[in-house]
């Protein structure tokens, strides 16, 4: 499968091209990087630690799409939307990494999917998928007596908040339980909010260092607390489910997709 890299030069962008170059079936057709990008002219696999390969990175998505079967974007959510519709225009498979999507992006990533093979997810690992499903199950047996709290924690250069697997984790536990997450989500306290509101779902950020990514979700009741997390020690699992996603929507219909479905999850 001839897959294109968006955002080529940043930090899943190098581990998926690495990743890439070791995995059967797919092979590195192109990599895209914002106008403006030092990385343009590039070659993409020196770019990311490795011999160079002869893709060289550009700024011109439709000349490479033409010739690809799907994009791995893990970029920023403008660049994100604008892809979704290129991969439309060419019926090709958008596996999308990227956070920090609005409503609005959502609703046009959903648009894109009437014509591509759109797979997203605020995570693409196996371990916080799993995660996911355990904690809608178990949000599913306690009932408001147990206060749900989402913690994350990331490297200082990210730049969206909560995580994309946290408002993901969020959701599930509010599926689990039945409720509206939108309504009842409590994403930023400060000052004198109050007491804790019966039934909410609350986020808490932290931000330092390099850490990859680690995930809490914790059921407080009384007297008793359950915590469920995954700690990612490296970026590598993120790419090999991407790379995943991208063969398994291959010549699938259109639609949008989540890696619960790319992993068979549904029913967990
Ligand atoms: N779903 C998942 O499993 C995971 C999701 N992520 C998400 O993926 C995204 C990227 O993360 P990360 O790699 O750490 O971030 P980086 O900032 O390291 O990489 C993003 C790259 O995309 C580039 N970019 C921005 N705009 C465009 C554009 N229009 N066309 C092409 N490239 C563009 C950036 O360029 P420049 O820096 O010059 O602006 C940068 O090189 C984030 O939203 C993050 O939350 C990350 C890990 C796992
Ligand atoms: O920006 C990151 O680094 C990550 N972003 C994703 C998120 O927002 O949840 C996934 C992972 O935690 C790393």
């Amino acid at each position: 499968m001839r897959l294109v890299v968006a955002g080529a030069s940043g930090r899943m962008g190098q581990t998926l091209i690495r990743m890439i170059a070791e995995t059967p079936g797919v092979v590195l057709a192109g990599a895209i990087e914002r106008t403006g990008s030092p990385a343009i002219g590039e070659d993409a696999g020196r770019l990311a630690g490795l011999d160079a390969n002869g893709v060289i990175v550009t700024d011109d998505p439709l000349g490479l799409l033409t010739s690809a079967e799907g994009i791995i974007d893990f970029t920023a959510p403008a660049a994100t939307v604008e892809l979704a519709a290129l991969a439309a225009q060419m019926r090709i498979v958008h596996v999308i990494g990227t956070t920090g999507l609005s409503k609005e992006d959502f609703a046009r990533l959903k648009a894109a999917a009437r014509h591509a093979v759109i797979v997203q997810s605020g995570n693409m690992s196996l371990g916080v998928n799993l995660l996911a499903a355990v904690v809608k199950r178990v949000a599913r047996s306690l009932d408001a007596d147990f206060d749900i709290e989402v913690l994350e924690m990331h490297h200082n250069r990210k730049v969206d908040a909560p995580s994309g697997t946290a408002l993901m984790l969020g959701q599930a536990a509010a599926e689990g339980r039945g409720i509206d997450l939108d309504a009842n989500a409590d994403r930023v306290r400060d000052g004198h909010p109050g007491a804790r509101q019966k039934g909410h779902i609350g986020f808490a950020t932290l931000r330092g260092g390099t850490v990859v990514g680690e995930h809490s979700v914790i059921f407080a009741g009384e007297n008793e607390r359950l915590e469920f997390s995954h700690k990612a020690e490296s970026r590598t699992m993120f790419a090999r489910g991407a790379l995943k996603a991208a063969l398994w929507g291959f010549g699938r219909k259109p639609g949008y997709y989540s890696m619960a479905d790319v992993l068979g999850l549904g029913d967990f």
